[in-house]
């Protein structure tokens, strides 16, 4: 179908062929024609099978020795022709838009938020973290409205886990139900589904987006019954997990600048910073504060003594505090650490605005059947995702042709191989646009962010993963596209500041005033796109991989590099050898998609080991 080219990868000593890898295998290290519209994934998915069929167990493969490789490319053979089958892969597509360069904009970053953060959820906090079988286990659909799901995401989840749910008729925002014509149109992942009317404003808060008795649809935007919250008289109760973070600061900056009476703090979450979380609890009158870390729980009680605002630490107290009933839940804990609290708070139902984009990759289906069992509403906060969110709003699905995430390139945009081979952590959290945590910012720097963005989005939206694209927006200006039937793109665009999508998530379907500085298109100048390139940042193409292949394999890639960039932010593991580290260990198991939140983290935990002895084996900072 698609023309196969073959750019030159110049390799680097050391360099654990983070390029070539997967497709190396397939093609017997040889020069080979693509295979077919699927052949990006095939390396996966001939060991994984169908997608989400029942195997007993992860695989494991002999490791094989990395080596420098060269990068396939695949690109679409004609004008179009990506365009026209949902199946069909058409693979770093040339950027229709003239290419540009140099041109910077600068995110005024957050006051107080250092450069270089550790990576909280990183390879040694999470397998010990009591993920797998601890205490406290989400009451997951317990007391919340049966999912009475039959329609065609329903169909798929119930066909994927066997979660016991059957019957009934699935109903979409706005009381519409799921009909042929969004079967026709989307035969992929997609599972946010805006309904073809103009979506309502809120109901009684904490429902769910169901649209009525027996709803609860998951991430739907507001129908009769919404829990999405709008910018009314009514005082909303807000849980921030994760409030201390760079997400959770700018959603707390929201709640500062609210008027008062407008929000009500039911619960705060972080790790260990407990200064910052105590002083946010105070302002806020939170009724509790919890830190996941038992050994901050006598500081935190300290430092809360006397304020009436209850103190608590561990991860049972965090699933808690999660359950607590709100209005609106912040999910802004990074990495597959948050992946318990999103499931209980969406289990609960309300509306929960989802930033903790690894809990989706790791757990999609999970996460997704969990909220419509909760009959809660999922808003995504990611920017790119939140802008096409905004651009699909009251459209009709069936015109959907194409989404596009954009990407900043992130701060080695612009080098070669060579010198990303000696990128240190200070540089790779430099992130030229926007200020974020560590762990996102290095992710945004190999491009994994990207791939991270690309599993959300195909799991979030009604578009298969071929008809989702990437282009490198250095400006970050337009934060995403959608491309309709017509030819015409809808792009939402602003400063990135990402107290505007949380904005967005916190009032919809209306809208709060944010002080965010404008965009001054003016001032701007120009916008430029890429394609990104395949060779610096194979990252993006394991991710794509990953998604092709499905079953446990994006819980494998999203495992493996959260071990990987912990390890670089310390030091243990260099640049290059983040995307090495996921690409040997996607390479090293198999498995198919874990049924149900044990088999998910155990999933993890097996991925995680095989990256840290993978990591282990590479020469120091490589
Ligand atoms: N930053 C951004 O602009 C964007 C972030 N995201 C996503 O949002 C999530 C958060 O990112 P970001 O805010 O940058 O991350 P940060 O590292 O800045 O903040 C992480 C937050 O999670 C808390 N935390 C870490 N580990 C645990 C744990 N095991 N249990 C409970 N709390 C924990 C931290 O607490 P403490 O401070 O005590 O360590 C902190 O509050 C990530 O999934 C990221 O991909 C998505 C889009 C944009
Ligand atoms: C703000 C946000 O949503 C981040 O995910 C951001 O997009 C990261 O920048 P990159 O585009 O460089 O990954
Ligand atoms: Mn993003």
């Amino acid at each position: 179908m698609g023309a196969f080219v073959r750019p030159a990868h110049p390799g680097l000593p050391g360099d654990g062929g983070a390029a070539g890898g997967l497709r190396r295998r397939r093609a017997g290290g040889g020069r080979t024609r693509a295979a077919g519209p699927r052949g990006a994934a095939g390396g996966l998915r001939r060991h994984l099978g169908r997608r989400g069929r029942a195997r007993p167990a992860v695989r494991h493969r002999a490791a094989r020795p990395a080596a420098g490789g060269r990068c396939a490319v695949y690109r679409s053979g004609r004008p179009g022709a990506d365009r026209i089958a949902p199946r069909q892969r058409g693979r770093a597509r040339q950027c229709p838009v003239p290419v540009r360069r140099g041109l910077g904009l600068r995110h005024r970053r957050l006051p107080g938020r250092s450069g270089l953060r550790r990576a909280e959820a990183g390879a040694r906090h999470l397998p010990q973290q009591d993920l797998v079988g601890g205490a406290g286990r989400p009451r997951l659909g317990a007391g919340g409205r049966r999912w009475h799901g039959a329609g065609l995401h329903a169909r798929r989840l119930a066909g994927r886990h066997r979660a016991g749910h059957a019957g009934g008729q699935h109903r979409l925002a706005g009381g519409g139900s799921v009909g042929k014509r969004h079967q026709a149109a989307f035969q992929g992942e997609g599972h946010l589904l805006p309904h073809s009317r103009p979506w309502r404003a809120a109901g009684p808060a904490g429902r769910g987006a169901g649209g009525g008795p027996g709803g609860g649809a998951a991430v739907l935007p507001a129908g009769p019954g919404s829990a999405a919250l709008g910018v009314g008289a009514v005082t909303r109760s807000v849980t921030i997990l994760g409030s201390t973070g760079s997400v959770g600061r700018s959603t707390v900056a929201l709640l500062d600048a609210a008027p008062e009476g407008r929000f009500r703090v039911e619960a705060l979450v972080a790790n260990r910073d407990v200064a910052r979380l105590a002083e946010q609890a105070i302002r806020h009158r939170a009724r509790c504060a919890v830190v996941a870390d038992p050994a901050c729980h006598a500081a935190l009680q300290a430092a809360l003594a006397g304020t009436g605002v209850e103190a608590a630490a561990g991860l049972a107290a965090v699933e808690e505090a999660a359950s607590r009933p709100a209005d609106w839940t912040m999910a802004a804990i990074v990495g597959a650490a948050g992946l318990r609290s999103t499931l209980v708070a969406l289990g609960r139902g309300g509306t929960l605005a989802l930033a903790n984009k690894e809990s989706l990759v790791c757990a999609a289906e999970l996460v997704l059947a969990t909220a419509r069992r909760g009959g809660a509403t999922l808003l995504p906060v990611d920017s790119e995702h939140n802008a096409i969110f905004q651009a699909l709003h009251g459209q009709d699905p069936a015109g959907v042709e194409r989404i596009i995430l954009t990407a900043s390139g992130g701060p080695f945009r612009d080098w070669d191989l060579a010198r990303m081979a000696t990128a240190t952590p200070a540089q790779a959290v430099r992130h030229p646009v926007w200020s974020m945590g560590a762990k996102i910012s290095v992710d945004s720097a190999t491009m994994m962010n990207k791939g991270l963005e690309l599993i959300e989005a195909a799991r979030l939206f009604p578009v298969p993963e071929p008809r989702i694209d990437v282009l490198v927006h250095p400006q970050s200006a337009v934060h995403g596209l959608v491309q309709f039937a017509d030819g015409s793109l809808l792009a939402q665009l602003g400063t990135p500041d990402m107290r505007t999508p949380i904005a967005y998530a916190l009032a919809f379907p209306e809208r709060l005033h944010v002080d965010a500085p404008r965009l001054d298109l003016a001032a701007l100048g120009r916008l430029e796109f890429q394609a990104p390139d395949p060779v610096r940042f194979p990252a993006l193409r394991l991710a794509r991989e990953a998604l092709q292949a499905g079953g446990g394999a994006p819980t494998i890639l999203n495992a493996a590099n959260e071990v990987a960039v912990a390890l670089f932010l310390e030091g243990r593991l260099g640049f290059l050898g983040i995307a090495a580290v996921v690409e040997q260990t996607l390479e090293s198991l198999t498995a198919p998609l874990a049924d149900g939140l044990e088999a998910i983290l155990a999933l993890d935990a097996e991925a995680r080991r095989a990256a840290t002895g993978f990591a282990a084996g590479r020469a120091p900072a490589c």
